[in-house]
């Protein structure tokens, strides 16, 4: 079944297509990542998949409703990790994770039970009472997908999930993304080919708000006659082949 499914989607600014007459189509439980250069339009196609920004043409599916005509029911299936920290700073790891609870009226006993399960998934026992803002990035960006997941969505978009982390918290990361493969449909942006390339199940290559290609890593090197993703990436979209 599908999760997402866009439709000639669009978004304009002024004189600039941040976003292309995108088709896109993503499996249920499928880990898709969307991969471009700065600018590509990754970002803007995730806030309009996530209901954060309208697109100006064309429409998308998300979990079956149109994020143009039903957002709200959108917004419902959805968890989202923006690619500027979620978590508010002042407050400790465990009120930030009450405080969404909070937003989606947990009872008492929901709530800790919710932050039970999530500090024994994502190993936050141990930074539970310190100030999220005086936490590294890595450990922050861990807690705002623990955040994203407290509503049990079915579909979580992570914006550039491990931008500015040194390369041991980025594999950290890659292991926290990876427990949830599979359980739910994942939708990442990241201009690191081997994050794409260690994550997907499928990659959307993108630049300047079009869709290059689409298709597994095995798929994408024999689209560009080569054994190597990064290879491939740069003969895709040096190419501008659009397929
Ligand atoms: N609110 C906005 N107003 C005007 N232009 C915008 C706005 N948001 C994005 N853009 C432009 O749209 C284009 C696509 O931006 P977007 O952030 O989606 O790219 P991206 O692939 O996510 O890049 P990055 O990897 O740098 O985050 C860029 O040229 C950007 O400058």
């Amino acid at each position: 079944m599908q999760a997402i499914k866009t439709m000639e989607l669009v978004k304009q600014y002024k004189t600039l297509t941040a976003v292309d007459r995108l088709y896109l189509d993503i499996q249920q439980g499928e880990l898709f990542s969307l991969l471009g250069v700065n600018g590509a339009g990754k970002t803007t196609t995730i806030k309009m998949l996530s209901c954060l920004t309208k697109p100006t043409g064309g429409d998308a599916l998300v979990g079956g409703y149109s994020i143009t005509k039903e957002p709200e029911q959108v917004k419902r299936l959805i968890g989202v990790s923006p690619q500027e920290t979620a978590v508010a700073p002042n407050l400790s790891v465990k009120e930030n994770l009450e405080l969404i609870c909070g937003i989606h009226s947990f009872s008492k006993g929901k709530t800790e039970e919710k932050i039970r399960e999530l500090s024994g998934q994502f190993a936050l026992d141990t930074v539970l009472k310190r100030k999220a803002g005086k936490l590294s990035g890595g450990w922050q960006r861990r807690v705002s997908i623990a955040m994203a997941l407290i509503s049990e969505p079915q579909i979580l978009f992570l914006d550039e999930p491990t931008l500015g982390l040194d390369v041991i918290a980025r594999h950290e990361l890659w292991e926290t993304i990876r427990s949830l493969k599979g359980k739910i449909t994942i939708i990442l942006t990241t201009h690191y080919m081997e994050e794409a390339e260690a994550l997907s199940d499928r990659i959307g290559i993108m630049k300047s708000g079009k869709l290059l290609a689409v298709g597994t890593v095995e798929e994408l090197n024999a689209l560009a006659g080569t054994n190597d993703f990064e290879t491939a990436f740069v003969s895709i979209v040096k190419e501008d082949t659009v397929v």
